[in-house]
């Protein structure tokens, strides 16, 4: 499973220029995470502290245990070997083929045998669709070539955190959706944590399980994508609709009377160019590919999501509901391709030590009952977590059916341990 990421009161300056201050955060293991904010903020800056590169002036960075800014040279070789970095550039060295580039930490960071390098370096190159390409020199490929060569170089040492600063740049729209699938089918795949910069908005419309957004030298909020997306503060709405009137300026600050003339000019009905999509109108979530396993990090998202509901705004809860209950019912509808389902399906109701106890439908109270290897129903329709009985009995208990199944805190440690485990195949579910 991927590594939790927490960051605790971090603050960097260049000298005088303070980028950003006090920025706390958790990147919950194995989840798909975005960092959005305006150019300039910091995002990048903020990458490259995670791992060390760059050293705040107050603040801690958890990895593993290890607190990052404080740790020994040693002890951050170690940890940096946890990660996977996309750079915004690629950073290929250029005299390099696209072959040696992918083997170069392999080389580097292990004592693996050619052929042993070969045969990792070849699968990843498959894996983002660049076979043929290898022995070409990054100067004789396209720049969407060269961001899915970086991507495939972050991969070689099967890493449990993977940065992408701006995976979209340079990239069309198609092949931004190739590379964001290729993101989720990745987390399916190794449950790595994952955080994406990016300004790319269908990105993270669709991609994260969680977005941050960085504004003014400060992380504005973090949290469950439908937190973002269905925010009323200003520069949040302002930066999704990618209107010129609002907070956001062509540099940061802006000037009192450009902001009073943009008013002017917005009641008087002038456009300012953003688009009128409704953002908090939740798209569904990119799944993986069908063939792919199941995304274990996307019940655990549900499980935390659950646990904090009751902390969220009113409209945010709404709409996590919603998502809720839109998952399920497409789940229902094709359970080949379902996440959740896929993972419930290879539970086994009757197991004492692993059973999960229904899914609720969502604002009208319509249930999905999903059902066990053995085609049983869940026991009880009235409950919404996944969970094993001896962790959950008191909520199940507790909780109402429908809207107000939501409402209530929810003890979820170690709540879907169990069914990943059985989803894994893997024997025990202790906790
Ligand atoms: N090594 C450095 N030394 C001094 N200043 C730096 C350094 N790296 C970044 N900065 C400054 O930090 C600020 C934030 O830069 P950063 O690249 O992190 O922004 P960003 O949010 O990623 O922008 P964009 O979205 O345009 O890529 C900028 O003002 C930049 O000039």
């Amino acid at each position: 499973m991927g590594v939790e990421v927490t960051v605790e009161g971090l603050t960097k300056s260049f000298g005088s220029q303070n980028i950003w201050r006090d920025v706390s955060l958790t990147l919950p293991a194995g989840e798909v995470n975005a960092l959005l904010g305006p150019s300039g903020t910091g995002k990048s800056v903020f990458l490259k502290t995670l791992i060390g590169l760059l050293h705040p002036e107050q603040g801690s960075v958890i990895i593993d245990g290890t607190d990052i800014t404080q740790c020994s040279a040693k002890e951050l070789y170690e940890i940096r070997k946890l990660f996977g970095v996309l750079f915004q550039d690629g950073a290929l060295f250029g005299s390099m083929s696209l072959y040696d580039n992918i083997a170069f930490p392999l080389r580097e960071h292990t004592k693996k045998k050619e052929d042993e390098v070969r045969r990792i370096v070849m699968e990843k190159v498959e894996l983002v669709g660049l076979a043929g390409a290898e022995g070409k020199l990054p100067g004789e490929i396209s720049g969407g070539m060269r961001k899915r060569a970086g991507l495939a170089r972050a991969l070689v040492l099967d890493p449990q955190i993977i940065l992408c600063d701006e995976p979209d740049s340079g990239l069309d729209p198609v092949r931004t959706a190739y590379i964001s699938q290729l993101l989720i089918d990745i987390n399916a795949e190794i449950d790595a944590t994952i955080l994406i910069v990016t300004h790319n908005i269908n990105i993270a419309r669709t991609i994260p399980d969680n977005i941050g957004m960085l504004f003014r030298k400060e992380l504005v909020m973090f949290g469950p994508r439908e937190q973002l997306l269905t925010s009323e503060q200003p520069v949040v709405k302002q930066f999704l609709s990618g209107d010129r009137f609002g907070p956001i300026g062509m540099s940061e600050e802006k000037d009192e009377s450009v902001a009073a003339a943009e008013a002017a000019m917005q009641a008087a009905g002038i456009s300012g160019g953003g688009t009128a999509d409704d953002f908090s109108e939740i798209i569904p979530q990119v799944q993986p590919n069908p063939g792919m396993p199941v995304r274990k990090a996307a019940i655990r998202h549900r499980a935390n999501v659950l646990g904090m509901l009751h902390t969220l705004p009113e409209n945010a809860q709404h709409a996590i509901r919603n998502s809720i209950a839109e998952e399920d019912r497409r789940a229902a509808e094709s359970p080949e391709t379902s996440t959740t389902l896929v993972a419930l399906s290879q539970t086994d109701f009757n197991d004492p030590n692993a059973r999960f106890t229904g899914l609720p439908g969502g604002p009208e109270g319509v249930y999905v009952a999903p059902t066990d290897v053995h085609g049983n129903t869940a026991a009880s329709a009235q409950t919404d977590v996944v969970a094993r009985p001896d962790m959950a009995k008191t909520a199940v208990a507790q909780q109402p059916a429908g809207d107000d199944a939501f409402t209530q805190p929810i003890d979820t440690s170690a709540i879907e341990t169990a069914i990943i485990d059985k989803s894994n195949g893997q024997g025990s579910n202790q906790a």
